[in-house]
């Protein structure tokens, strides 16, 4: 479990996290959305450790994290794994060294376990035989793939993911998204996704975390979210036409509504 308490960060005095507060639970998966710009990024970041809050406490599990020197962080950081935009790998090194470099980092395991962990990751999705690949030769959906092996190589605790889908077709998100959940609900990671793509919300999420203009704006479950009066969440929400047509497919319609009163 993550949980954050008043959280404020800025930049150059610009304020741009206000008082955030929220719980991440193990096994969820657990999705921050809003439109761009709100802070989303700097928040996933603040609880990675990445960028330091101003005020307010941010806990993993009952560690008061943000009160940890870096060598007490560092031990933290074991147990995080994290899928950037983009993917994020090392263009020079091959799928094997790009999954391998945090077990290189953090443990003393010979080479042979560190094969032999980086073919079971490999195989977690679906990338059996790519390891002498480099990262020009890879699709797109396939970068993210070795991004999610190289995030889970160290059987992490807490998993980040920043926007895991952009630049992905929607079939190949769906994809993304599925690993990310299966994996969450095998090894009971909690997972926190940013993301304003309402597809994945819908598909996967669970306990959602709107973020406004820095501030919280609401929290709720996905199911909740087409019900919800939150006209900022509604405005992000319904922004696209196909979504407020799924919306009013949804509404039961005035006389559905007074047949079942009158009945
Ligand atoms: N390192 C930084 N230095 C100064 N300002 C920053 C820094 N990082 C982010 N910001 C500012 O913080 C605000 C929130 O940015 P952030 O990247 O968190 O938004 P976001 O919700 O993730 O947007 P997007 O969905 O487009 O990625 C923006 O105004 C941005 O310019």
């Amino acid at each position: 479990m993550i949980r954050c308490e008043h959280i404020y960060k800025s930049f150059d005095g610009k304020p741009v996290l206000e008082d955030i507060s929220a719980t991440f639970l193990p096994g969820e998966i657990n999705m921050i959305i809003g439109r761009s710009g709100s802070g989303k990024t700097v928040l996933i970041k603040s609880i990675a450790g990445l960028f330091p809050v101003d005020e307010g406490e941010i806990y993993y599990g009952d560690t008061l994290f943000t009160s940890l020197d870096f060598r007490q962080k560092k031990a933290i950081r074991r147990d995080v794994g994290m899928i950037f935009q983009g993917g994020a790998l090392l263009d020079s090194s091959t799928v094997e060294e790009n999954i391998r470099f945090p077990l290189d980092m953090f443990t003393g395991q010979s080479m042979a376990e560190k094969r032999e962990r980086v073919a079971f990751c490999l195989h977690r999705v679906n990338l059996e035989g790519a390891e002498k690949l480099y990262p020009a030769e890879l699709s797109g959906g396939m970068i993210k793939r070795v991004a999610i092996a190289r995030a889970i190589v160290m059987n992490p605790r807490y998993l980040f993911c920043d926007e895991p889908n952009s630049g992905l077709d929607p079939v190949t998100s769906n994809v993304i998204d599925r690993l990310i959940y299966d994996i969450t609900k095998e090894y009971d990671i909690t997972t926190i996704i940013n993301t304003h793509d309402m597809n994945s919300v819908m598909e996967i999420g669970e306990k959602i975390v709107f973020i406004n203009q820095g501030r919280k704006g609401w929290e709720g479950t996905s199911a909740d979210i087409l019900h919800t009066d939150n006209r900022a969440l509604n405005d992000f929400v319904f922004a696209s036409n196909m979504a407020k047509k799924v919306k009013e497919a949804a509404r039961p319609q005035d006389s559905d509504t007074r047949n079942a009163s009158e009945n």
